[in-house]
Formats: C-alpha cells, sequence, structure tokens
C-alpha cells in the first residue's frame, strides 16, 4: 500500500497529525501496536485519570461536605469495582470516538508495531507476527512515552506500581507510598486519599510539583495536608522492596537521617521516558539523544529529509494538548503553510482539588532572566462563588511587566482553574496587559473574577474586593 504520510503512534499527537493531514488532502496510514487507539492520554493517562478524581471526589464530598450544605446520608459506601468499571466505559467511549474519526476522516489503520525498514518503508507486524508493508512518502513519530523508574526499583506491577497499575487497583490501600511529588503522583495519590487511603509523598525536592511557580507546590502542600497526605520533601529513595503484600521503602534527608515507610502499595511516579523501541530507528540512521527522545529541529523534523517527531518522544513538555499542537503543527509544514506554536503558552493543569494550572513564566524564571516584573493575586476566600461551594483555597498570581503591563505568567491553584486558565492563555496570545484584563467585564459571581482581581491586584494595587 502506498501512502503519502504513515504516523505511528494513534495518541493524541499521532491521531491528530493523521486528522489534520487528511483534512488537507493527503492519503494517511496511522499504525497502533495496542487494539485501542489514543495513546497513553486516553487508554492509561489524562482521560482515566480524570474519570478516577471525578469519581473520588464525589464520594469525599459526599462523606466531608455534603452535611454541612445539608445534605445528610447514611451508610454512604464506595464500590471501587464500580467507579473502575465506570472509569473503563469513559475510556472505551473516547477511544472508540477515536475510531469513528479516523473511518470519518478516510484514514487507514494498521494494528502492530510498526518499525522502520528504511525512510519510506514501514513494516506492521500484529500480534500473530503477521506483517504487512506500507510504502510511504513522508513518516510522523508519534510514539509517546512510558513510565520511567529507578534502576534499584522492581517494578512488580503488583505492589510496586505505575500509574497504569494505579488506574486498576482491586482494593482502596491502606497505606499508599508515592515516589514522585509531580502531577501524576499528585492525582493518583489524591484517587487513593479520597477513598480512605493514607498516602505518603517521597520527593527528593524540597517542594511539590517543583517546576511549577513556587507559590503553587507551597499552596498545594497545604491543601494536599488537609486530605490526609504525609510529606517527605527534601528525601532521597535509597531501597525499594516488596513482598506478595506490602511493601518498604527508606528514604534519606539531607542531613544524611533515613526513614523507612510501611506500605501496601507503592507508586513510582517519578517521571516518563519517550519510547521508541522496535521502531528500527537504527534502519534510518537516527539515535535518540541521552534521555531517549528524537532530535528534531524548528519544523519538527528529524534529521531524515522525510521523517517528522511529535509529542511525548521529543523535547519539551509531556502533555497531551503540546502534543496536539505539534500533529498540526507536522501536517500543515508538510504542506507548505507555516504554523506557529509558542511553547512558552502551552498550560500546565494539575487535576487536583484544588486544581493547579499555570501559563507562561513563573517568577523564579522572571528572576532568572533578569526582568523588571511586578505582582498581584488574589484569594479565593474573597470569592463570593468560592465561599457559595466551600472552595475557598486557593489563589490567582499574575505576573505583568513593570514597565509595560503586559501579561507574563498566571498561575492559578483553586476551583475549575484547569479550565479557569484558558482566559490566561488567550490574553496572553493577545499580548494583554494586566489592566485589559482588568477592565473587562467578568460574570458575578463566578470564579473568573479571582483572575480579574489579580490583574487589578497587578494594575497598582487596584483589587477591589480585598
Ligand atoms: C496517569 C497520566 C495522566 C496524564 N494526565 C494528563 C493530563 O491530564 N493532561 C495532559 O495534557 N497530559 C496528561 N498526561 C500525559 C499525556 O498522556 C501524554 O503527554 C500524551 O499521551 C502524549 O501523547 P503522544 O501522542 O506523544 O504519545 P502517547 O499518548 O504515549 O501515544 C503513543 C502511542 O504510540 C504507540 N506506539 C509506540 N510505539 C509504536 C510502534 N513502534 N508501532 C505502533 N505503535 C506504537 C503506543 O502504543 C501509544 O499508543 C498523563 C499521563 C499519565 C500517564
Amino acid at each position: 500500500m502506498k501512502y503519502d504520510v504513515t504516523v505511528i503512534g494513534s495518541g493524541p499527537g499521532g491521531y491528530v497529525a493523521a486528522i489534520r493531514c487528511a483534512q488537507l488532502g493527503m492519503k494517511v496510514a496511522i499504525i497502533e501496536k495496542y487494539d485501542t487507539l489514543g495513546g497513553t492520554c486516553l487508554n492509561v493517562g489524562c482521560i482515566p485519570s480524570k474519570a478516577l478524581l471525578d469519581s473520588s471526589e464525589h464520594y469525599h464530598n459526599a462523606a466531608h461536605t455534603f452535611k454541612t450544605h445539608g445534605i445528610e446520608l447514611d451508610n454512604l459506601q464506595v464500590n471501587l469495582k464500580q467507579m473502575i468499571d465506570r472509569k473503563a466505559g469513559v475510556v472505551t467511549d473516547n477511544v472508540n470516538g477515536i475510531a469513528f474519526l479516523m473511518k470519518k476522516n478516510k484514514i487507514d489503520v494498521h494494528t502492530g508495531l510498526g518499525s522502520f525498514i528504511d525512510k519510506n518503508n514501514i513494516k506492521v507486524t500484529d500480534k500473530d507476527g503477521k506483517e504487512t508493508k506500507l510504502e510511504t512518502d513522508k513518516v510522523i513519530i508519534a510514539t509517546g512515552s512510558k513510565p520511567s523508574s529507578l534502576p534499584f526499583i522492581k517494578i512488580d506491577k503488583k505492589r510496586v506500581i505505575t500509574s497504569t497499575e494505579a488506574l486498576e487497583l482491586k482494593e482502596i490501600p491502606k497505606h499508599l507510598i508515592v515516589i514522585g511529588g509531580g502531577v501524576i503522583g499528585m492525582e493518583l495519590g489524591s484517587v487513593y486519599a479520597r477513598l480512605g487511603a493514607e498516602v505518603s509523598v517521597v520527593e527528593y525536592m524540597d517542594s511539590l510539583i517543583p517546576t511549577m511557580d513556587s507559590t503553587m507546590g507551597r499552596e498545594l502542600k497545604k491543601s494536599l495536608k488537609k486530605l490526609g497526605f504525609n510529606f517527605y520533601l527534601g528525601h532521597k529513595v535509597t531501597e525499594v522492596k516488596g513482598t506478595t503484600k506490602n511493601v518498604t521503602v527508606k528514604a534519606e534527608n539531607k542531613k544524611g537521617e533515613t526513614v523507612e515507610l510501611n506500605a501496601d502499595y507503592c507508586l513510582v511516579s517519578i517521571g516518563r521516558k519517550p519510547y521508541t523501541e522496535g521502531l528500527g530507528l537504527e534502519n534510518i540512521g537516527i539515535t535518540p539523544d541521552d534521555r531517549g527522545r528524537i532530535e528534531v529541529d524548528e519544523h519538527l523534523k528529524t534529521k531524515v529529509d522525510n521523517v517528522y517527531a511529535i509529542g511525548d518522544v521529543i523535547k519539551g513538555a509531556m502533555l497531551a494538548h503540546k502534543a496536539e499542537e505539534e500533529g498540526v503543527f507536522v501536517a500543515e509544514t508538510m504542506m507548505g503553510q507555516k504554523p506557529h506554536i509558542n511553547y512558552n503558552l502551552i498550560p500546565g493543569v494539575v487535576y487536583t482539588w484544588p486544581e493547579v494550572a499555570a501559563v507562561g513564566y513563573t517568577e523564579e524564571q522572571l528572576k532568572e532572566k533578569g526582568v523588571e516584573y511586578k505582582t498581584g493575586s488574589f484569594p479565593f476566600k474573597a470569592s463570593g462563588r468560592a465561599r457559595a461551594s466551600m472552595d475557598t483555597d486557593g489563589l490567582v498570581k499574575v505576573l505583568a511587566d513593570k514597565n509595560t503591563d503586559e501579561i507574563l505568567g498566571v498561575h492559578m491553584i483553586g476551583p475549575r482553574t484547569a479550565d479557569m486558565i484558558a482566559e490566561a492563555v488567550v490574553a496572553m496570545e493577545f499580548r494583554a496587559s494586566a489592566e485589559d484584563i482588568a477592565r473587562m467585564s467578568h460574570a458575578h459571581p463566578t470564579y473568573t473574577e479571582a483572575f480579574k482581581e489579580a490583574c487589578l491586584a497587578a494594575t497598582d494595587n487596584r483589587a477591589l474586593h480585598i
């Protein structure tokens, strides 16, 4: 079979690239080694984790806040099997949706492992070992990533687990140790803490979600402490031992003191590594860099002229929407268009409660760059909407250029900030000043007023409600 473009990997990078290529008139094949499309994000990432976060949040609210709202319940119970089954249903609906989109756009789906024979010929090997050869003009590598670990940790997938197994547990852990204080660990730790597990986080750095503005990590820690999390920040894990029934984790602090934690499960969530196994990169002369990433130029082209790479398998934030933007970018580039991605304006979100969401520069980055900036903050405890819903933890922090008032960074922790951050992205794409936002009407009462108030605060300290 002969194609204009063959996409290897059907995650948010790959399937979006395939759709955009088809929209632009190319004959497209997509290869996926698993039986379902959608990649990490839809099968074992964004979607199932959000499904469990939503379910566990309902339970937690029913157990802890309904009474204050005047709603009384007897015999509240968690049915974990039903919760996991509902999550599986959400995943199925989503992956079927992608299969429908492939059909609608006349994209040929080939199930099996894709590997390069040479730069214009790809071999697809299915589960039974049957091989199909595809001839192609161009190739987009979108093979994503897998959970990474430390050399001395044996992931047995039963007691010592990754995010993939954490989405499928058959029981609520009594004590869950989470190694790594990043996004995935805090989200999945929240799921089980809300369902009643004791959760202990061991993190090497001194703060949670360390790549985000430090105010966010500090505030998130306060909220998760209220949920019952224990924190061992600034602790280096030195040993993880799993048996059939439990796990022991040893970690050392900066003074050299060792703590020993015992639990029934240990989630290793220290990051993800690009995935290129079995892809046959050697057959086209590509060697991944020291972190396993495929190197690309500013057009997301590899050193092989007709081969592009996008998403988690290349440099940059490992986020679904970053992969999607790159999919569109590559398709349009192939057609001679001049698309653009502003990587500084790709938002980052943590779906804990309160949610954390951010775009643009952190305060630490502005200091390092020597930019003169001003800040404006507004706490949700001063928001009427947040008081009505009893979601008063958190704040919105706006960083603006001291001289021009242009918004340079927005950092939010609070209710529904995952959705609210879109306004900040739009503002920054249009290079709005803090005063521009401060002078726009925001519906009352909404959480979004907190962004307006933070912009007012950044504009000569003019917040109205604090
Ligand atoms: C628990 C968890 C929660 C997450 N939550 C979020 C979130 O809320 N928001 C967000 O933006 N991001 C989230 N992410 C990250 C997000 O899932 C990834 O950034 C995103 O999936 C990357 O997309 P991708 O297309 O690059 O690769 P992937 O989604 O990893 O897809 C790659 C696909 O390629 C296939 N493949 C690999 N090699 C081959 C081959 N040789 N032949 C055929 N097929 C192959 C794989 O099977 C896979 O299906 C989460 C991740 C995890 C693990």
